[in-house]
């Protein structure tokens, strides 16, 4: 494939970083609780997966893949469910794992759809998060970070599925 030009945005040390501290922060959060992620495919994982290494109280997992942006830049508007959760939610404590909000589109298309599924509570915690982009507003209970409006890559977040495995955040250069 053709290779982009990547320009560091946020070092694998940050990352990091970041994450330990928003783990501790859940953990906080949710002491006396157990929390059960859920991970929205693809993008959502590999930032999930650091993030559940972090909570020292009991944690489940499971995955749902939801895609909007397929090979693009810009979101279709439509998003689609690929594969739906494997558990039921009924009463429990949900967080929702992604690895971006941009448009707010996806995650406000897919909040609606788990609620009526009855969890105890449901919030949403996002590694970035691309406030000059929102064009639906939603409710984020966990930020990493705040990214200028540029198309990132890396810790999960690809450009026509290339780039995901990066350790660290970059921008895409057209
Ligand atoms: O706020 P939005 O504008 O809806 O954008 C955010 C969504 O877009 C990306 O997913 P994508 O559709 O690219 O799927 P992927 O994770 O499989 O790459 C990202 O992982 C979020 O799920
Ligand atoms: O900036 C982005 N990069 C990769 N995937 C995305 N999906 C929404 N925004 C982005
Ligand atoms: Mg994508």
């Amino acid at each position: 494939m053709e290779q982009a030009e990547i320009r560091e945005l946020i070092s694998e040390e940050a990352v990091d970083k970041r994450i330990k501290e928003m783990g501790a922060q859940i953990s906080k959060d949710y002491a006396g609780k157990e929390v059960h992620l859920i991970a929205i495919l693809k993008g959502g994982v590999f930032f999930a997966c650091e993030l559940a290494k972090r909570i020292t109280v009991p944690v489940t997992i499971d995955f749902m893949s939801v895609s909007s942006y397929g090979d693009s830049r810009e979101s279709s508007g439509i998003v689609k469910i690929a594969k739906d959760l494997d558990e039921p939610i009924e009463d429990k404590e949900v967080l929702i794992v992604e690895d971006i909000i941009d448009s707010g589109k996806t995650l406000n298309h897919l909040k609606p759809m788990l609620l009526s599924r009855k969890p105890k509570s449901i919030k949403i915690c996002t590694l970035l998060n691309k406030p000059e982009r929102r064009e639906v507003d939603v409710e984020v209970a966990y930020t990493g970070f705040d990214v200028p409006d540029e198309f990132v890559v890396g810790y999960g977040l690809d450009f026509a599925q290339n780039y995901r495995n990066l350790p660290y955040i970059g921008v895409a250069e057209e």
